[in-house]
């Protein structure tokens, strides 16, 4: 069997944020995977999107990273060749990913499984929660077995997506069932060391965003550092929680260590579409030119519950988005301050524009990840 590999042919379509200038978007046209596969070495990180046919692979890479409507994906054909999509959302989430066809047999001897699986970061399985899902878990389980023996450092993400037809019930049942069903097959075939990670999604709400961004995140590694900095930039700025955004796909990349709770993520998200269609609107140019989104954005939204939602410019493409009490407000010059030096740190940690990756982790060419530059104010409340 041979495969065949489609470039997007245009992939840039952002609905309503049809005015994002052509840079802030995701895609630059990629080598053909034969080339690539000669200079495998330096080739972005890939994340290989999996699974049996219709059980949303397409939608999910469109809804996410091509600002598809969750309905539009109901016109979407079968997927009969790779489908490689460059996303260079950020000067440091910068990788492919690749949408296989649900028919493509990996295991047929022409398939080069090994230099695909070699490059590969992260691969995502997904099963259809809404179908009967014996079949995927068998096909789950040769893929995974098939790859770790090839690459043990992919990490390995099931969505057990469509469960927006699922009673909540349900959905916990059926997470169990998977987890269970897939892990023990693991332990038969001695494979215990491989770790699954499970995650409930579907495109009709946040859950794939969060999803894909914890696939993301573990793709950085200077995550460590990141979340250091939100949590010294919120513990001094009275501010609850904070997302450091990507803000094309509203993928968080990371965010403060307290708990994430979807209702906060929401917020935050339809922030950032509120800021950028507004921006678009009224924000451009009177000849249509600039852009909706650049180093003077920033928007503040008071709710009518005493909290305030804060969003920042932090890189060209990316923001932080903070949820804070009104009371905290009150010390703005602090929080000014605060985040001046928050980004300052970013912008050193992540060299703008100046990434390499190797092993298929996400690596800046040159980062200088030591806190010891931070300096935040915390003065009872007063900026320094
Ligand atoms: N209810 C629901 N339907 C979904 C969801 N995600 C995708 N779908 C639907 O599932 C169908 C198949 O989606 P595709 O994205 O084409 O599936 P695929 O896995 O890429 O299919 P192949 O290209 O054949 O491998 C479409 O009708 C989508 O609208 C979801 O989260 N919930």
């Amino acid at each position: 069997m041979s495969i065949q590999y489609e470039e997007p042919a245009l992939a840039r379509n952002y609905g309503v944020v049809d005015s994002f200038p052509k840079d802030f978007g995701y895609g630059v046209e990629e080598p053909d995977i034969e080339e690539e596969s000669t200079t495998s070495g330096d080739s972005k990180p890939r994340i290989l999107l999996m699974g049996l046919r219709r059980s949303g692979k397409s939608s999910i890479q469109k809804v996410v990273f091509h600002k598809m409507s969750p309905n539009e994906t109901l016109f979407l054909e079968s997927t009969n060749k790779i489908y490689k999509d460059d996303i260079s959302s950020s000067s440091f989430v910068n990788f492919q990913i690749w949408d296989f066809p649900g028919q493509v047999d990996f295991f047929d001897p022409t398939f080069d499984y090994e230099m695909i699986f070699r490059g590969t970061g992260a691969l995502i399985f997904v099963i259809d929660a809404q179908d009967d899902y014996v079949e995927a878990l068998g096909r789950l389980h040769l893929t995974v077995s098939r790859a770790y023996r090839v690459n043990p450092e992919i990490n390995f993400e099931v969505f057990i997506h469509k469960v927006d037809g699922l009673s909540d019930d349900h959905k916990i049942e059926t997470q169990r069932d998977v987890h269970q069903r897939a892990n023990d097959d693991l332990a038969d075939a001695s494979l215990e060391k491989l770790h699954l990670s499970f995650y409930l999604t579907s495109i009709y709400d946040h859950s794939i965003f969060e999803a894909f961004s914890k696939v993301v995140q573990k793709l950085i590694p200077q995550l460590p550092t990141l979340e250091n900095l939100v949590n010294i930039f919120i513990s001094n700025s009275g501010i609850e929680k904070a997302f450091l955004f990507d803000v094309v796909s509203k993928i968080y990349i990371a965010t403060d260590s307290s708990p994430v709770d979807m209702q906060s993520y929401e917020l935050c998200c339809d922030m950032i579409d509120v800021v950028i269609d507004v921006s678009c609107i009224y924000g451009l140019r009177e000849d249509g030119n600039g852009s909706a989104y650049d180093k003077e954005s920033l928007a503040i939204i008071k709710l009518n519950n005493t909290t305030i939602l804060y969003l920042k410019e932090v890189t060209k493409f990316l923001a932080l988005v903070c949820i804070l009490r009104e009371e905290s407000f009150e010390k703005k010059g602090l929080i000014d301050y605060n985040f001046h030096c928050f980004r300052k740190a970013i912008q050193e940690v992540f060299e703008v524009g100046s990434l390499t990756q190797r092993t298929g982790r996400l690596q800046p060419s040159s980062s200088n990840n030591s806190l010891s530059s931070v300096k935040i104010g915390v003065l009872n409340g007063s900026a320094v």
